[in-house]
């Protein structure tokens, strides 16, 4: 400061305020630091303490044991199918290595023999040709082995994968949305549904491998060990690392919890970046990169940090594994496989009879010695795997934590979406409650009690496909949002076909909030709703959705193309007839005609997508449709011309719109107050705005509708 001071004598005004903008950026930049690191340590205190908490319930226990039986069960559907053969396949490789790992030390023994003895016949046997011969399998065997089981985990995933799609993107229950938008038990689905269904599957098989192949592997040489060194070796060696896993046991951090929670933080970190891709362009607009990087970096950090305390913990446990598991269990060996020779006498006789009489030769000390370097050979290869086996088990004990972590992840997955289908299609009141003895808690009680009668579950009436005259008919709903307020009480009206009806309130009264009632998105309290089937309703947005594909899709969408060309008959020449229509057959040309594929949603400006999105209920026709401010960025003259070509399609319009030009296509208005209450009427002449607000000349077709409306008024 002092420099800048003494600058600001010196040079002149200019270079003093370059220093003072210099100063106060860095001050600034301290400060978003500072604060970014102390809401950054408070959440890391936070989620350190979350990590504790579910220490508890992430245990190896029985709940874990359920769930994961449950989700093994949907990855391998019986014993008859693919998943089911590779799971033999895999136990059957295993068991050839095993074989084989056992021939290679049985063959290593002999090759030493050989050698010491000074066998040239032997050795040329043992390790030219045998060996030679042997490692094509030996070769075919260990890679077949990676192969099946990366091919194992790849199915297991496409089960469980295909068993969330079927639950989220149930089309009865809009799972996907009611996940996001009316529960808050999960925050990021897209993460669980790809990284967490993987892991759970890549962890899984690869526990069956380092199981079974170590638990077959202790069985095995436990019973060749004991015929040369009798049970006295292997028990000391299993005896030794059942203590090591006590101890490992109960030194070891909580890495199921820390791992689920270290999936939680990156799926929250992925959020950041999907948010910022949906909202690139309003963000640009407003300039927010820097703020979207404070988010960005901070849920980054987060992560980071945890992962570093991971790479912490698992550092020193890593040390313990290693000292006890590897090295210490090594001396453990060494002196099992060396005791009998130390102690020769009757134990290496023992030894060289359980050799199958080898030692009947053995007269000189040379015998002896390619004899003892042999059997040490052969014993210490076998003690060696054996340690290896029993290792492999004590450290699965850790793969087994980490799998708590993916399980509970996914099991919370699965509970979620179940019950958002369940209480989709069997929904149930609300749970009766008790009154508190609490005088101050009465009208919190009496406000609960009038909540929960308004929120008993209504009747819904679905017309079929071919009752055309089914109305859409609300008789005494509430309309309730997610967080429990009441939007209106008592709803009841009736449109009739052919009957269009403009929908009016102030902002946030519940207008959208009808129609996601009406198309089933939110739940339905109250009375009776009646409607036809989704196929016979329709919703127009504000900002349409544009699938990926071909501009010929986007019309047909939902539909496919082929599924358009079967139900509706749909070809070419209708597409572009639609197109043309909404002025978009230009559009069509210059981006090189129908069957090219781009994203649309970048492509098309605000009212090009509002315009296709008409394009594509006029392909659809349904009995109803929904618009939802769904012409705001279309010029009047175009929006005329889609409400009545629409009419003449017969489609009936329920709409929300500010924009006054649009009053006079309705026949009937609701008008929502904003305090809970609404009435339902004809359009009254008054109810249409001044004729200067609407275009200065109508067109032609325009005058006849608004004749007609007239008329009837
Ligand atoms: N997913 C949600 N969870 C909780 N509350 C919600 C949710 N969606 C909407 N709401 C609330 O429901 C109320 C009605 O919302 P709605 O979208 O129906 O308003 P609107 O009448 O269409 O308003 P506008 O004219 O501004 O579009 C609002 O107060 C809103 O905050």
């Amino acid at each position: 400061m002092a420099q800048a001071f003494s600058r600001l004598r010196k040079g002149g005004v200019a270079g003093g305020a370059v220093v003072a903008a210099a100063a106060l950026a860095a001050y600034r930049w301290h400060m978003n630091e500072t604060a970014r690191r102390r809401m950054n340590s408070n959440r890391e205190q936070r989620i350190w303490r979350k990590v504790k908490d579910e220490k508890q319930s992430l245990q190896v226990d029985k709940e874990f044991a359920q769930n994961l039986f449950k989700f093994l069960r949907v990855c391998v559907p019986g014993i008859r199918s693919k998943e089911f053969r590779y799971l033999i396949a895999v136990a059957g490789l295993l068991l050839l290595r095993s074989y084989l790992d056992i021939w290679i030390s049985d063959n290593g023994g002999e090759i030493v023999k050989a050698i010491v003895g000074r066998d040239k016949k032997m050795f040329i046997i043992r390790a030219l040709r045998d060996l030679g011969l042997m490692m094509f399998p030996i070769a075919a065997v260990n890679n077949l082995l990676k192969y099946t089981l990366s091919r194992l985990k790849v199915m297991m995933r496409k089960q469980l994968s295909l068993h969330f799609h079927e639950k989220y993107l149930d089309p009865r229950v809009n799972t996907f949305y009611k996940v996001s938008n009316l529960d808050s038990r999960i925050r990021n689905i897209d993460q669980l549904m790809t990284t967490d269904v993987e892991r759970f599957c890549t962890s899984s098989a690869d526990l069956y491998s380092n199981l079974s192949k170590p638990l077959l592997d202790i069985v095995l040489f436990t019973h060749r060990l004991s015929k040369s060194l009798g049970l006295g070796g292997p028990s000391a060696m299993i005896m030794y690392f059942s203590a090591c896993s006590l101890i490992l046991r109960a030194i070891q951090p909580p890495f199921g919890a820390l791992t689920a929670e270290e999936q939680r933080l990156e799926g929250d970190y992925r959020l950041h970046h999907s948010r910022l891709i949906t909202h690139s362009e309003e963000i640009a607009f407003y300039g927010g990169s820097k703020r979207e990087k404070l988010y960005i970096n901070m849920a980054f950090d987060r992560l980071m940090n945890l992962m570093h305390k991971i790479f912490y913990l698992r550092f020193w446990n890593g040390i313990w594994d290693s000292l006890l598991v590897k090295y210490m269990a090594t001396i453990v060996g060494y002196c099992v496989v060396s005791a009998p020779i130390f102690f020769k006498g009757g134990i290496l006789s023992n030894l060289q009879s359980g050799m199958g009489g080898a030692t009947e030769k053995a007269g000189s000390d040379d015998a002896e010695a390619s004899e003892v370097a042999a059997i040490y050979t052969k014993n210490s290869r076998l003690l060696i795997s054996l340690a290896g086996a029993i290792g492999r088990i004590v450290l699965a004990g850790k793969e087994i934590t980490r799998l708590t972590g993916f399980c509970n992840r996914v099991a919370t997955l699965d509970n979620v979406l179940s019950d958002i289908q369940r209480s989709t299609l069997s929904p149930t009141p609300p749970p009766s409650i008790r009154a508190s003895s609490n005088p101050s808690l009465q009208s919190t009680f009496e406000e609960e009690v009038r909540l929960n009668e308004l929120m008993k579950p209504g009747v819904l009436i679905v017309g079929d496909e071919d009752n055309y005259e089914c109305p859409v008919k609300f008789d005494h709903v509430n309309l309730i949002s997610p967080d429990r307020t009441v939007l209106c009480q008592n709803l009841t009206f009736e449109i009739p076909q052919g009957v269009n009806v403009l929908i009016s309130g102030p902002n946030g009264c519940g207008k959208s909030s009808l129609f996601r009632v009406l198309a089933g998105l939110w739940p339905l309290y109250g009375g009776t709703l009646t409607r036809p089937t989704s196929s016979q309703q329709f919703y127009v947005p504000q900002r349409p959705y544009l699938a990926l594909g071909t501009l010929r899709d986007q019309v047909t969408y939902p539909l496919t193309w082929l599924e358009a060309k079967r139900i509706k008959g749909a070809t070419d020449e209708t597409i572009i007839e639609l197109l043309n229509e909404v002025h978009l057959g230009e559009i069509a040309k210059r981006k090189g005609g129908l069957d090219v594929e781009c994203d649309w949603a970048d492509v098309l400006s605000g009212g090009q997508k509002q315009r296709l999105a008409m394009a594509r209920l006029f392909f659809h026709r349904p009995k109803y449709a929904i618009l939802d401010e769904c012409t705001s960025a279309v010029s009047l003259d175009v929006e005329g011309f889609m409400y009545t070509r629409a009419k003449e399609l017969g489609i009936t319009l329920i709409t929300v719109s500010h924009r006054p030009s649009l009053w006079k296509f309705h026949e009937k208005v609701l008008k929502f107050d904003g305090s809970g209450g609404y009435e339902f009427r004809k359009m009254m002449t008054e109810d249409i705005p001044p004729m200067a607000s609407f275009p200065p000349k109508p067109q032609e077709s325009e005058v006849s509708v608004m004749g007609d409306i007239v008329d009837e008024i």
